[in-house]
């Protein structure tokens, strides 16, 4: 079922197209990610749709009806949209539980649920200043649920947290959508924030909509460099030196769009080609190997690395697919 629908979002500010014709849709429970450079327009997207912000062009409905926006409403916004701006505030002077409690429409039991997943049980009586960065956007988080909202927009709730309140925060976001059964989208501009949560990707560059689809594709099928980029280390592989890779060669001029773990260092076989290590770098979890290859940088990524600086390696691919751009 669908429950939300956008159809045709424009906005210009004074001088520039914030927005151009944006378009898409989204069911019930499926989870949507935004992703795309700082100025893109992704939160005056979410501001739209919560409501908040007035398009020039277009439509949002909300299960089959229309979202009015600011200059149709009183007080702006939608009952069932919740927007978690990347600056809300907490009420100053007050114990997170009276923030909650001023709000809340629930039961004692629905309530303690909420509180549970948003993992704030033992902050209730502290005061909204006795709060790290982490805790306070929990608690506003709370404040938001407790509305009994039915789609839940989060404007990059994971910037400014170190990995501890990260990775909290993930868990968090992740409970609300199975136990509470709200449907989110989130705006990041980090893959490792989008990758494993989305069902479904919108890519925004200068206002546009340039790739929408599953995690996978975006990933290893960027339309252009600027997707590739948003999503991780990439190599592009000129034509006279991934012929060694490929057999086929179809696809004159256009060079090979490959990750760097597609990408083994491995003892000569038959497809490989050869390269000389620039430089190795040491990610915790993986190695970065620079390897020059005729004139031109390949990044191989490998959990292993016994190779410095100066070896002469051989290079072989691996990818399930091969990719032009
Ligand atoms: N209130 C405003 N008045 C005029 N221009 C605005 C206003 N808010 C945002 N803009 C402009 O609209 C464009 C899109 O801004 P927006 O905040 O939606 O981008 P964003 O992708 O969310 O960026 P970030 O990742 O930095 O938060 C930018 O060029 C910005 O300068």
């Amino acid at each position: 079922m669908t429950l939300l629908q956008v159809t045709g979002i424009s906005k210009k500010n004074e001088t520039n197209a914030v927005l151009h014709d944006i378009n898409f849709s989204q069911k019930k429970y499926e989870k949507i990610a935004i992703a795309g450079e700082t100025g893109s327009g992704k939160s005056t997207l979410l501001k739209i749709i919560a409501g908040l912000e007035q398009p020039d062009d277009g439509e949002v409905l909300f299960e089959d009806k229309k979202v009015v926006g600011p200059f149709d409403k009183l007080v702006p916004g939608h009952a069932d949209i919740a927007y978690l701006s990347q600056h809300f505030e907490l009420p100053k002077f007050l114990r997170v539980e009276q923030v909650l409690t001023y709000a809340n429409t629930l039961s004692d039991f629905q309530a303690a649920e909420i509180f549970e997943v948003c993992k704030i049980d033992h902050l209730l009586t502290r005061g909204t200043n006795q709060l790290s960065g982490g805790e306070k956007q929990r608690v506003a988080l709370c404040k938001l649920l407790i509305a009994s909202p039915k789609l839940l927009l989060l404007d990059e709730p994971f910037s400014h947290l170190d990995m501890v309140h990260k990775a909290v925060l993930k868990a968090v976001i992740n409970d609300i959508g199975k136990r509470l059964k709200i449907t989110c989208i989130l705006v990041s501009h980090d893959p490792n924030d989008t990758l494993p949560w989305a069902n479904k990707i919108l890519v925004i560059k200068n206002g546009e909509i340039v790739q929408k689809g599953k995690p996978e594709k975006i990933y290893r099928q960027p339309v252009n460099e600027y997707v590739g980029g948003l999503f991780g280390t990439y190599n592009l592989i000129p034509p006279d030196i991934y012929k060694s890779f490929v057999s086929e060669n179809n696809v004159s001029g256009k060079q090979l769009f490959v990750r760097p773990e597609d990408l083994k260092v491995v003892s000569k076989t038959r497809k490989t080609v050869i390269g000389v290590v620039d430089e190795v770098i040491f990610h915790g979890s993986y190695y970065d190997i620079n390897i020059d290859v005729q004139g031109s940088t390949v990044i191989v990524r490998s959990s292993m690395c016994t190779h410095s600086s100066g070896d002469q390696v051989h290079l072989s691919l691996h990818s399930p697919d091969l990719w032009y751009l």
